[in-house]
């Protein structure tokens, strides 16, 4: 009989079949990074498939890697766990297993494999990429295989998502998965604290997270916790002491309330496993306290993804589809990272060479190591999280000539995460000598009210005062939208009069500009002459000099809470549209942001602004959709339009356009979520950059202290605004910020870095070029990391 090759023809040049898994434990947005390759696999002109139940399913092959089209991932961003399952394979672990597996892989002519999961999935992906060439060997020796099969597949082309709740991988700052739990632990801790504070009780919180502490340490840092316990950093030898000694003093300082978390990994330093009853009964018998112990389990890892995980899952997926294309047989698996703000793709084996180090680190007992193996920020929030809950003041204390009162003020609209960055900053000032004061309610606050009786606006905050703010949203000290140009002489009045030497000024565009008018004064008045730092913090995220505002991350949270419901409301209606009006002033970062993470169908900006051509391509567009959809499941779509888009087309025209143009096939309905969007409480991710932030804004501070008023003018350091800029974490001058980095008339940076992840949204919708095709100032044409977008080729 002749033989057949029962192998699916080969792809056309450049076009690949690219699967897509998911493995070990679920996390949230593994669905969003499966759906964001699918669709970009096939908007690239490709081939999807979807390999079910993680490595079992490339074992077992036949209907477990199936062909994935467009329609069969709608709706997938905002799904918590992992649509196409996952499993703990032993299966794999055996070279039997993974020559199966790289059967069956042949057998669905599979060019490339993004498989997305913790580090014991791609420790997996990594040995089989090592051992493939050996494997097809084997199937051709054994007869399994011919070699004209095997021939289009002797390179394995494999690309690594980091998903995980655990965020145990070293090379990435975060894994798909870890802030939805953080999200998760930090809202169960905020629960727990109102009832320990009601009983003056104690709580042991154990978290998840296997050997690595980073969720129990963000946990500590959100929730202003009393004591962590993590397995990179075990406690001192007489850590029973000096455990209960911290507790004992946060009590005899005023607290009702002691919450200590453990890491379900942690252990001393003779890596004795250190469980929560151990922790309830040190606490219940040596501080006498009544305690109670809660151990979290799997509802850390359930539930949707937040808005950072729905966005780290979407950019991934699309650059992992991206990195398939451009390897060449030479090119190194990668494994995609994100560092600060951006998206990275590292080498795959290094990542699980330095992420098996931090284990044989801990096994060795070597955790200074251990502790740098991780990212580097997490050094950092270890320090923060001792120094805002330090009691010992002991040698962190500066020398008394070298001691500043450090005025912290707060401008502009609340944004989440100004009373954690303050509560850090307090805390920190403490520690080593310095006197933080509180200007309350903004520069208005501090020239009408500062001698009022008996309570000027003028306050030293104490520990105490500062202690429960890590979590509350809004302002504890009150914020007020005007400038101190209003008046300087009052302003530098008080600077001078409270004695004023170094400030701190938290909030959006508006503290911005104020810390540009002091800047600007210095001439007239030497009480300006201080060093001042501005940390970003404002939901519409337009402050020159960071990519990153605190408060964006609880706008978006709270944005993508509401478009989930809203698109329920529209699924279930079948055949509607919602235009949905965001703010963000007259920047489209949230709106494009939040239109990435909820899959919008389209996002409009003002930096783009809205045209005639583009609703009716719009339109078309939608005619289109609802005609292919026929009534289906998760239908429900959104167009999300900022405020400021245009001044003709309002969000209520636009879906009155929208309406009669649909010739009555579909319906437009249009939603205002206004101020919700500042969010309730504060999302941990906007917590833990606050205090993070805080304590550095407060050393850089401090690093003035002993400087005279004219070094410190002569310096354009001095006057600074702290930000994350690209995979760093800087201060910047603010005079060159203002005059290179300013759009004044936008209040908005010149260039915005999120401008091409329009076109992301855009692919993954299906919106078409035409859309926005000769838009004025439209990056169309570009991807998300400036790359030409993959539709254009
Ligand atoms: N050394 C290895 N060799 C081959 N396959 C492995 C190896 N380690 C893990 N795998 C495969 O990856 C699967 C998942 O690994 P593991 O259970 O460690 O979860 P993970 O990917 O680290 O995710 P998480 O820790 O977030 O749950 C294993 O069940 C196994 O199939
Ligand atoms: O769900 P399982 O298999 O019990 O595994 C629990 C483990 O999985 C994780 O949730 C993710 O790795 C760990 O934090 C935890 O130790
Ligand atoms: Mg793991």
């Amino acid at each position: 009989m002749a033989e057949v090759n029962l192998s699916p023809p080969a792809m056309p040049a450049g076009k690949k079949r690219i699967a897509v898994m998911t493995s070990g434990g679920d996390s949230p947005g593994m669905s969003a990074a499966v759906r964001a390759v699918v669709r970009q696999t096939i908007a690239s002109g490709c081939t999807a498939f979807c390999v079910y139940e993680g490595y079992q399913g490339l074992v077992d092959g036949g209907d477990m890697i199936r062909e994935m089209k467009w329609e069969d991932v709608r709706g997938w961003i905002s799904e918590g766990g992992t649509l196409i399952g996952t499993a703990r394979c032993m299966a794999f672990i055996e070279r039997a297993g993974r020559l199966t597996a790289a059967n069956n892989m042949i057998e669905k002519g599979i060019d490339a494999l993004v498989i997305c999961g913790g580090d014991g999935s791609l420790t997996g992906a990594d040995k089989f990429r090592a051992e493939w060439p050996s494997l097809m060997e084997e199937l051709i020796s054994t007869g399994k295989r011919k070699d004209h099969e095997v021939a289009p597949f002797r390179h394995l082309n494999i690309v690594g998502l980091v998903g995980s709740i655990d965020n145990d991988l070293s090379s990435t700052d975060a894994t798909i998965g870890c802030y939805s739990s953080l999200q998760r632990i930090c809202q169960s801790i905020d629960f727990i604290d109102s009832t320990a504070f009601s009983h003056q009780r104690a709580f042991v919180v154990e978290v998840m997270g296997r050997h690595c502490g980073w969720l129990a340490l963000m946990a500590g840092v959100s929730c202003g916790a009393d004591f962590v316990f993590i397995p990179e950093n075990p406690p001192s030898e007489k850590w029973e002491d000096d455990m209960c000694s911290i507790v004992k003093k946060h009590r005899e300082m005023g607290k009702r309330k002691t919450i200590v978390i453990v890491a379900e990994g942690a252990h001393d330093k003779n890596l004795n496993h250190i469980s929560a009853s151990q922790v309830k009964d040190l606490l219940s018998n040596k501080v006498g306290l009544d305690t109670r112990v809660t151990t979290l389990g799997h509802v850390q890892r359930g539930g949707p993804p937040c808005a950072y995980d729905r966005m780290l899952a979407t950019l991934q997926g699309v650059e992992a589809v991206k990195a398939v294309l451009e390897a060449t047989p030479e090119t190194e698996s990668p494994v995609i990272c994100i560092v600060e703000n951006k998206i990275v793709r590292k080498n795959l084996v290094e990542a699980i060479k330095m992420t098996k180090k931090v284990a044989e680190d801990i096994g060795r007992k070597d955790f200074a190591a251990a502790m740098k193996g991780r990212d580097a920020e997490f050094e950092e929030f270890l320090q923060a999280f001792n120094i805002t809950t330090a009691t010992d003041k002991g040698d962190n204390m500066l020398p008394k000539e070298k001691r500043l009162r450090v005025g912290i003020i707060h401008v502009g609209a609340p944004a989440g995460g100004m009373n954690a960055a303050t509560r850090a900053a307090v805390a920190y000032c403490l520690t080593r000598g310095h006197t933080p004061v509180a200007l309350h309610n903004g520069f208005p606050g501090l020239c009408r009210h500062h001698d009022d009786q008996p309570l000027g606006s003028v306050r030293e905050i104490s520990w105490l005062d500062a202690e429960s703010w890590a979590s509350k949203g809004g302002s504890e000290i009150g914020t007020n939208r005007s400038l101190p140009s209003e008046d300087f002489k009052t302003t530098a009045y008080c600077f001078e009069h409270y004695n004023i030497d170094a400030l701190f000024v938290i909030g959006g565009f508006e503290a911005f500009t104020a810390v540009s008018e002091l800047r600007k004064a210095r001439d007239q008045y030497d009480a300006f002459k201080i060093p001042m730092v501005q940390l970003p913090a404002t939901v519409s995220n337009n402050v020159p000099g960071t990519e990153y505002s605190i408060g964006s991350d609880t706008c978006l949270n709270a944005l993508i809470d509401y478009c989930d419901a809203i698109k329920q409301s529209a699924s279930a209606s079948r055949r509607r549209v919602f235009v949905v009006e965001t703010q963000g002033g007259a920047s489209g970062y949230i709106a494009t942001i939040a239109g990435l993470s909820i899959g919008a169908l389209a996002v409009y900006t003002p930096e783009e602004g809205i045209h005639l051509n583009m609703l009716v391509e719009d339109i078309k567009f939608l005619k289109d959709q609802f005609a292919k959809d026929k009534g289906s499941v998760r239908s429900g779509k959104i167009i999300l339009r900022n405020e400021k888009a245009s001044k003709t087309y309002t969000t209520e025209v636009i879906s009155n356009i929208i309406k009669e143009e649909s010739g009555g096939k579909f319906d437009c309905r249009f939603a205002v979520p206004g101020h919700v969007q500042q969010g309730g409480t504060p999302s941990p991710m906007d917590r833990v950059r606050a205090v993070r932030f805080g304590v550095k804004s407060m050393q850089y501070l401090e690093s003035y202290a002993g400087k005279s008023k004219e070094e410190i003018y002569k310096d354009p350091m001095s006057a600074a605004v702290i930000g994350i800029r690209g995979a760093r974490v800087k201060f910047s001058p603010m005079e060159r910020i203002e005059n290179e980095e300013t759009d004044w008339k936008d209040r908005r940076p010149l260039n915005e870095f999120w401008m091409n992840l329009v076109n992301v949204v855009d692919t993954l919708s299906g919106r078409p070029q035409s859309c926005r095709e000769g838009v004025p100032g439209s990056p169309a044409g570009a991807s998300a990391n400036g790359t030409p977008n993959p539709r254009k080729q």
